[in-house]
């Protein structure tokens, strides 16, 4: 990580925020199985449903990137789909929820909040900017993923979701995402740097709110 031009521009705030990340009850009980299937449900749900916007704000990013960033966007919208329509019902069938529940459960509020904040920032802000906001989201689930892998899951849906963030297939994809933000933040001012660390803090505080969310189960009040 620290060969990496923007690891002392973005890093602090993605490190402070991974350390509040760790520590929550949720990524707890998914290493000790007593997270409640109730709250990885609602997680599951709530991230499919986050995956697909989130995968719009990545094709939004294409759109504006340099041509040699906008393949690798591109794809990785493709693939955000992907994941979209195959593991998370998996993971949910799995977990013995009813994948229909995919259809008619809305948004909750942190994730109305992060993607309406991701896709806000991809579409109207610059380039950096909206890959400052996209960042966090493989950086911090790479470093879960490989917090978690050391000692596992004793319950073998939640070991799945772990082993998936582990893989060296998610490796690959962080690291070519990796490369676009260093290629990025080697042509910017001060300023634009300083931006770009500010959607980092912003994004990586919406990734522990989802956790958050799900172990609280949070709900619209109506
Ligand atoms: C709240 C939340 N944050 C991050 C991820 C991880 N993630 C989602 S899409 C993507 C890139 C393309 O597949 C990555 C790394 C998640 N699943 N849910």
């Amino acid at each position: 990580m620290t060969s990496y031009t923007w690891w002392p521009v973005l890093g602090a705030p993605m490190e402070d925020g991974l350390k509040r990340v760790l520590a929550h009850d949720f990524l707890r009980g998914l290493s000790d199985g007593t997270l409640p299937r109730e709250a990885f449900g609602y997680f599951v749900i709530q991230d499919t449903l986050y995956l697909g916007e989130y995968a719009r704000a990545l094709a939004l990013l294409a759109a504006k990137a340099p041509s040699g960033a906008a393949g690798t966007l591109a794809a990785h919208a493709g693939s955000a789909i992907a994941t979209e329509l195959g593991l998370h019902p998996a993971l949910l069938e799995q977990a013995g929820l009813d994948p229909a529940l995919l259809h008619t459960t809305p948004k909750s509020p942190a994730t109305t909040a992060y993607t309406s904040y991701l896709l806000s920032v991809c579409a109207q802000r610059p380039f950096h900017e909206g890959l400052a906001a996209v960042l966090p989201c493989y950086w911090i689930y790479q470093q879960v993923g490989m917090a978690l892998a050391t000692s596992g899951s004793s319950d073998p849906v939640y070991e799945r979701w772990i082993e998936s963030y582990a893989a060296p297939d998610f490796a690959r994809s962080v690291a070519e995402m990796l490369q676009v933000v260093d290629d990025t933040v080697r042509e910017l001012s001060d300023r634009q740097a300083t931006d770009m660390a500010e959607h980092v803090e912003i994004a990586t505080r919406y990734e522990w709110m989802f956790w958050d969310a799900a172990v609280r189960e949070e709900r619209w009040p109506w």
